[in-house]
């Protein structure tokens, strides 16, 4: 039985340019937010694993001499390289109780928990005694990658329990950080509880979870973009509900029928992704305001795209509608379909503007706030360095 417990956060993000293209091998560039997602990991009994996920209102707990038993059955043909199969998904959705055609939050939730439990414990040793609980800042299915800050926690925290990475953290030390091959382990697990969730992920929102900062991602090539500059962006949240998944599966529906319609506008966002970082990287770190009508004809461009795609909704028109009313620039970002937008705030938008322009969204019963980006990746904390809404969140079991 492990005697430490872990408190450890992942951002979520924001793809700036090139959400679904990356699906298909092309670039995204993307940013880590001020909004987290944090995992508490206490030992068990001895007999039990816990597991308590107040955003999608799931608790529950597997004897460890069944879950040995399940893994048998589960990680027989198992290659870490590879998709979780449909069979061994099969498996765990009859084992929880989870109908084979569900796409709710929960079951998405617990079957990526029970996949990635297994699959490190059958590979790093045994399935541990242990009580997890996950609470989020991040809204669920909006687009800011809360799947893959949820997918870097459960595969860093299990990992640990595993005893497959170390606990950097010092006594006395607020935070923490682990080493470049332990978090390259971290990503690769977190990439396979995406794939639970998301059918067919591209992998950037685990990288972005994991390593945090700003990156330009493609075909699991991750680069870290050093000087990118302070841009203001505000978020918002159209709360029209949807699942990257099914929208992931529509985008090559679609690439499937029209190959050569849909694939040029696949380049054309690619183009719009390098575009985008050849301005970023010649942008000083506090920019003056003629970068911008660049960046903001770009975003144009792409959400234009991304209606192309099909991953628009009326929400999200509106959304353009209205900031473009008050002389400002937005798109979708992540999957869209709903979900959130982002708005590029220049240096010389007028306080006015902005705030007229956020009055307006609320007044379409829409969640706007500004935010960091930028935030630190995947992150080992100490009980008196967090707030205490975070911890009375993880404390309640
Ligand atoms: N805090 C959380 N606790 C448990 N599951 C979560 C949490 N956050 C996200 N998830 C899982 O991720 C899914 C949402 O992923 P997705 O559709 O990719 O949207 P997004 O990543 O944009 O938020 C949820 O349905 C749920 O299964
Ligand atoms: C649409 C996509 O590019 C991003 C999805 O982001 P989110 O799950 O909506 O936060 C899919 C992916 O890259 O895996
Ligand atoms: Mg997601």
């Amino acid at each position: 039985m492990m005697e430490l417990g872990l408190l450890v956060s992942a951002p979520g993000k924001v793809i700036l340019h090139g959400e679904h293209a990356v699906v298909h091998g092309k670039a995204a560039l993307a940013v880590a937010l001020g909004l987290r997602t944090f995992l508490r990991l206490r030992p068990g009994d001895g007999e039990r694993l816990r597991v308590h996920l107040p955003g999608v209102s799931v608790r529950r707990e597997w004897g460890l001499a069944e879950l040995s038993a399940l893994r048998g059955r589960v990680t027989a043909d198992f290659d870490e390289s590879k998709s979780p199969s449909v069979e061994q998904l099969d498996v765990l959705k009859e084992f929880a109780g989870i109908a084979a055609d569900a796409s709710a939050p929960d079951s998405l939730a617990v079957l990526a928990f029970l996949y990635m439990c297994l699959a490190i414990s059958a590979k790093y040793g045994d399935v541990p005694s242990v009580d997890i609980t996950v609470w989020s800042e991040l809204p669920t299915g909006a687009g800011l990658g809360s799947s893959a800050a949820y997918a870097v926690c459960l595969a860093a925290a299990l990992l640990y329990a595993c005893r497959a990475i170390s606990c950097p953290l010092k006594d006395g030390e607020a935070t923490a950080r682990w080493t470049e091959d332990e978090m390259t382990l971290i990503n690769s697990w977190a990439f396979q509880g995406e794939r639970v969730i998301h059918g067919n992920p591209s992998g950037v929102d685990n990288a972005v979870g994991t390593w945090g900062g700003a990156l330009r991602y493609q075909s699991g090539k991750i680069t870290s973009l050093k000087r990118v500059p302070t841009l203001r962006i505000l978020l918002t949240n159209t709360k029209v509900p949807r699942s990257t998944k099914v929208l992931v599966a529509g985008v090559k529906e679609k690439i499937l029928k029209f190959p050569s319609i849909m694939n040029p506008v696949l380049d054309s966002i690619d183009a719009i992704s390098q575009e985008c970082q050849s301005v970023l990287e010649a942008m000083p770190t506090n920019p003056s305001p003629e970068y911008y009508p660049v960046l903001e004809e770009l975003f144009d461009i792409n959400q234009h795209h991304l209606n192309v795609i099909g991953v628009g909704h009326p929400s999200l028109d509106r959304l353009c509608r209205v900031t473009a009313s008050h002389g400002l620039h937005s798109k979708l970002t992540g999957a869209g379909g709903g979900g959130c937008g982002i708005t590029l705030l220049p240096p010389d938008a007028t306080p006015l503007a902005v705030e007229a322009a956020k009055r307006d969204l609320c007044a379409c019963g829409f969640e706007c706030w500004e935010t960091d980006i930028g935030a630190p990746g995947v992150t080992l904390h100490s009980a008196s360095s967090l707030n205490a809404e975070v911890l009375h969140a993880l404390s309640e079991s």
